[in-house]
């Protein structure tokens, strides 16, 4: 794995293409034969064990299968969460996955991956219940965007691909989830994805490949129904899709409590079911286990199914050797989770690296950011400090008290501590002589007062979401609303109308409408903290006083209204997925709409000029029918050139600059959006430096997924290429031409 000190030195290359640490994708072929192996030694009562849970609560972890001692075999840990490890301390609480996503860093999303394996390998956890793909969000108000990178397959494949590496590298076996068409909350017991063939491949599987493509050792199915089919016992899109199309050679388990029927979900490819009976009734609902044996016995599931569940399970705990003197469970998830080991080493620098490289500057007028040595600064709003209660103080974050730093469920993990923005900043204006006012309610009255005594207001609102079985403030998981919470429009209003320097920071799950906000003249500038884990209030004075310029980008696209958005779900049975392939800024492309700051948007503290666009992409049209290697055909993943653009930062203090691409097919291909993001590059340049961005582009990047001849094709034709610093800044075009036109 990276230790922090080689991610640091990766962090300061300026303009270098980076190198990253993959681990093998070779590994497979051994891990199944010492499974195979394994598997002869095995009684049908120690098969059956390792493929079913042994109850919710019934080991330390949320998820706990049988050992086999004929084999060594131990009782698997299976714990969440995407941010850190849960129901454990100490343990690092890292930003969200959103978070990592909008630094758009692939050398963070590595480090950040890194860090979470190695904290669940010292506490003995086997299966880390992470990353998501699944919701992408397509939905802007779903209640688990957060929990993943974004609603951009390309960049959310990144983030997959980055984190699973850097999880597994550390030893600890990573889960893609939730597979698929996770996309809501409020029905996700009961709904129906009715996805299209196009947008199921284009975009949400997309990023499980990428997953694959790094080897990952398993993957979660989802609660909800595809087509009319429950996720987990889908034949389609559990063996047809993930296990024949992408080539995935690890195993599939189910979500806790989505798995229906035995027999069906084992037929339809599942591997291992979880927790192993349902949450309400501990030992009621048992499908496997014995169950299974008996199932087998007599006829209804074939021997072979069975041997198969269990060598896929086996060689993936061979794949990240956790057969080499792994370490036992250090903690319980149910007696308050205290470690026996800390295991949180230097994990806060990755922590706070991620949260302040994924803070977003949305409006800055008049460079009212950086502050500077102010005499005197306002402080207001509920969002400011930590929960009085502690930051811990509801469980798996089931409130909204106090500042935000993660969404609530079980996508979350307990703080070890949390740096609240108002006492980093108390902090910085110590050593600076600058005077703070205060108003730590969200009473517009007394945030107005404070504001009018004081040289700059900073103000803090939020919008939080999570997993649908809490409701927090009337919000079943999804968002009722895109709008702040806590009246956090009327404080800002309040404040603006006393002070004429306003900044509103905001910490949310998600985009949020900022019309009324930025109808305040007052309201000078806008800053995107996300959900930022334990270091909050450090990133975010890193940035408020300029000791890093900026460098955050938007994973999805902020409406002037939540109509823009277009995508949405019909009832509790169903979601036709109506918006197909034009989702987020791909829908807003399409209609012409204007968004209020589009995905890919962020601003500097310096300026980025573009210049010298070189386009070197040759490939042939046509359909990829090559063998499957792990992720899909194998000319999927070939390199078909590049391209390039040179980058300089033409101000006056460092920063850097994510350059992206963007391609839009040529007339040949079906309907498609005016351009998809395919590749992008993080540039750290000091003032007047110059680097180069280059965007290796594989076939996958130049095919649409044909819904006849179910193949990805690369058709022919002019492919328009597009380099900027957000998906409507285009800073530098070109075409290449693929075929005879
Ligand atoms: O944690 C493993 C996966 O679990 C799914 O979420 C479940 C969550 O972990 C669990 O804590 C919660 O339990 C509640 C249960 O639903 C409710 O009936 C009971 O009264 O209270 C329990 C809380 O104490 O259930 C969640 C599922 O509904 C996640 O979807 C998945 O991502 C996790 O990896």
């Amino acid at each position: 794995m990276h230790t922090p000190l080689l991610f640091l030195s990766l962090l300061s290359t300026a303009g270098a293409v980076p190198t990253y640490g993959h681990g093998t994708t070779s590994g497979w072929d051994s891990a199944y034969a010492k499974a195979q192996t394994a598997l002869a030694k095995l009684s049908q009562d120690e098969k059956a064990g390792i493929v079913s849970g042994m109850t919710w609560e019934g080991g330390p972890c949320v998820g706990n299968t049988y050992a086999a001692n004929s084999i060594g075999y131990p009782s698997l840990c299976l714990q969440d969460s995407p941010l850190g490890i849960r129901f454990a301390n100490p343990v690092t609480a890292f930003p969200a996955g959103i978070n990592a996503g909008a630094t758009w860093d692939r050398s963070l999303l590595y480090a950040r991956g890194a860090a979470m394996g190695a904290e669940a390998k010292g506490l003995g956890v086997h299966v880390q219940l992470g990353p998501v793909a699944g919701p992408l969000g397509k939905n802007p108000d779903g209640g688990r965007n957060w929990e993943g990178f974004s609603v951009d397959p390309y960049l959310s494949g990144v983030g997959m691909e980055e984190t699973i590496r850097g999880m597994q590298d550390s030893g600890v076996q990573a889960c893609a989830k939730h597979w698929l068409g996770n996309e809501q909350e409020v029905y996700r017991d009961t709904i129906s994805s009715n996805m299209g063939d196009r947008e199921t491949h284009e975009l949400y599987v997309w990023p499980f490949m990428n997953a694959v493509r790094a080897d990952v050792a398993s993957v979660m199915c989802s609660y909800n129904k595809v087509n009319g089919t429950w996720a987990c016992e889908s034949d389609e899109i559990l063996n047809d899709l993930m296990k024949n199309e992408l080539g995935f050679r690890g195993y599939i388990m189910s979500d806790w409590n989505a798995q229906h029927t035995g027999v069906n979900s084992a037929l339809a490819g599942l591997d291992m079911t979880m927790p192993g009976s349902d949450f309400n009734t501990p030992r009621g609902s048992i499908f496997w286990g014995s169950n299974l044996v008996e199932a087998v016995s007599n006829g209804s599931v074939p021997q072979s199914r069975l041997d198969n569940m269990v060598t896929r399970i086996l060689a993936a705990w061979y794949l990240v050797d956790q057969d080499q003197g792994y370490p036992a469970v250090a903690f319980s998830s149910w007696n308050g989770g205290k470690a026996s080991v800390n295991v949180t080493a230097d994990h806060a620098t990755v922590a706070r690296a991620v949260a302040r490289d994924s803070i977003i500057l949305l409006k800055n007028k008049g460079k009212t950011l950086p502050l500077g040595r102010p005499e005197s600064l306002a402080i207001i709003g509920s969002d400011a400090i930590v929960n009085p209660g502690g930051p811990n103080a509801c469980s798996d974050r089931s409130c909204n008290n106090g500042t935000l730093a993660m969404g609530w469920g079980s996508g979350t993990a307990e703080f070890p501590y949390l740096i609240g923005p108002l006492e980093a900043i108390q902090k910085h204006a110590d050593q600076h002589g600058t005077k703070i006012i205060t108003s730590t309610t969200d009473d517009s009255t007394a945030g107005a007062k404070a504001a009018a005594a004081a040289e700059t207001a900073i103000v803090f609102i939020n919008s939080d979401s999570g997993e649908g079985y809490i409701t927090v403030e009337g919000n079943a998981g999804d968002r009722n609303n895109l709008d702040p919470w806590h009246n956090g429009n009327t404080l800002v209003q309040a404040v603006a109308a006393a002070n004429k320097n306003v900044i509103v920071v905001i910490h949310s799950v998600g985009p949020v409408i900022l019309e009324t906000i930025l109808a305040q003249p007052s309201v000078k500038a806008i800053i995107w903290a996300g959900l930022p884990g334990q270091e909050s209030g450090n990133a975010l004075t890193d940035i408020l006083f300029g000791a890093t310029s900026p460098s955050g980008k938007l994973p999805y696209t902020i409406a002037r209204q939540r109509a823009d958005y277009g995508a949405g779900w019909i009832n509790a049975q169903s979601d036709p997925f109506a918006e197909g392939i034009f989702v987020d800024y791909r829908h807003f492309d399409e209609q012409g709409l204007q968004p209020r700051y589009e995905f890919g948007f962020g601003l500097s503290y310096t300026q980025f000029k573009y210049s010298g666009f070189s386009a070197n992409v040759f490939t042939t049209p046509g359909p990829a029918v090559g063998s499957v290697v792990s992720g899909g055909p194998v000319e999927l993943f070939e390199s078909v050139g590049s391209v390039t653009v040179q980058v300089v930062n033409s101000g006056s203090v460092a920063g850097a600059e994510v350059a992206q691409l963007y391609i839009g097919l040529p007339d040949s291909a079906p309907p498609s959006p005016p351009k998809q993001l395919r590749g992008f590059q993080k540039v750290k340049l000091q003032p007047g430096q110059a680097g180069t961005a280059t965007f290796e582009l594989t076939r996958r990047d130049l095919s649409y997924w044909d819904t006849l001849t179910q193949k990805w094709v690369v058709p022919s034709g002019k492919f328009k290429v597009y380099v900027g610093a957000s998906s409507r800044d285009i800073r530098q075009k070109g075409t290449f031409s693929v075929g005879n036109r």
